[in-house]
Parts: structure tokens; sequence; C-alpha cells
């Protein structure tokens, strides 16, 4: 929350936070409520209502929307920089990506069935920026049948191309318990990748 409320063109952030904890994350959030408009949302039992729950909080005039995991919390301000930067240059959708270093398997039964060309694939991160109508519309309307995993892929399934941006190192996800060790460390040993902030 402190980069993204030091990122240059976030003016209006939205929590979705989980249900009951609401009056909890608004405390947690008082530091930097300063520095722009905070709300807290009850978000759902999955990512899409989440996302749906805060997207109706968003205030009716904002035109670019990012949708961020709290898991990526050391994500550079830069990085929402480049995204507002990119979908304000006309790209509807916009995702922060690294090319993968790993060889990819697709795996069936636990068997290798494909080896993807590791040229085209890249691991995508978020802030996921997108035109605020578009983002609304798909939510109001969500593919059928789609495995929703990120907000990119409900737009791409809806037809609408995906623009990419460099991602960072640091705005891995911390979800394994070896991610808190590396984070614990960027924290105490790091300075932020890039220092590019709002004035
Ligand atoms: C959006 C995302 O961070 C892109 O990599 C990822 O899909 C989030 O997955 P999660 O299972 O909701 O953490």
């Amino acid at each position: 929350m402190h980069a993204l409320s030091r990122a240059a063109g976030v003016d209006v952030v939205v929590v979705a936070c989980p249900p009951g904890s609401s009056a909890r994350v608004t405390s947690l959030l008082a530091p930097v409520a300063g520095r722009c408009e905070v709300h807290v949302v009850e978000g759902a039992p999955d990512r899409q209502g989440s996302v749906r729950a805060a997207l109706d909080r968003v205030p009716g005039d904002v035109d670019v929307v990012l949708v961020h995991d709290a898991a990526r919390c050391l994500t550079p301000p830069a990085v929402f920089a480049d995204v507002v930067r990119a979908v304000r240059a006309g790209a509807r959708a916009v995702v922060p990506a690294l090319p993968v270093t790993d060889t990819i398997k697709q795996v069936r039964g636990g068997v290798v069935v494909g080896t993807p060309d590791r040229r085209e694939l890249w691991a995508v991160q978020t802030p996921q920026g997108f035109d605020a109508a578009l983002l609304r519309a798909v939510h109001a309307d969500p593919p059928a049948g789609l495995a929703v995993t990120d907000d990119a892929g409900m737009v791409e399934a809806a037809g609408h191309e995906v623009l990419v941006v460099p991602g960072s190192e640091h705005a891995f996800k911390i979800t394994r318990p070896i991610d808190l060790l590396l984070a614990e460390a960027v924290l105490a040993g790091h300075a932020p990748e890039r220092a590019e902030e709002a004035p």
C-alpha cells in the first residue's frame, strides 16, 4: 500500500478484504489514507467476485483502473506509473510481465503432453491496468466457462488486445513460505528497484 499510494497517477485505492475484517484493514490503512482516497470493501470467495466488489466502489469518473494483488506488495511505484502511462497512451488493457526462466511443460495425468516455446512465455504480474469502461463491461458480462486467474485473461477472452510492459523482479507474489523469506531479505537489504515516485 505504501508503494501504491506513492505511485504517480494513483488517486483512489479500493481494497477488497476478507469478510469481517474491514474495520481492521481500515485501521491498518490509516497511515496511507492521507496520501490518496482509500475505500475498503468486503471481498468474495473468488478473485473475480472480489475484483467486481472493488470495482463497484470505484468512483464513476475514474477512467483508468489498476487491479493489484496485495500479495505483490513489494512492487515498485514505477511499475504502477508505467502501467498507468501505457493505458493513458491508448492501450485499453496492460499487464506487467517478465520472460520465464524455467522450461514450462504442459502436463496431464502426470505425463508431459507438450513443451511450449519458452521464447513466447511471460510470467504476468500486477498491477494490471485497464480502461475503466472496458473492465466494467467484462465484469458485467464475464466470458463463460473461463478459469479466471487474472483480469487481463477476461479482457483477452472478450477479444481485446492486452499490451505487455516490463514487470519487476520485486513484484513477485508472496504465496509460499519461501516467498516470505525472499520478501524479508528484500526488505532488509535492498533499496527499491526503481525509485520513480510521484513528486
Ligand atoms: C493476477 C496474477 O497475479 C497474475 O500472475 C495471478 O494470476 C493471481 O493469482 P491468485 O491465485 O489470485 O493469487
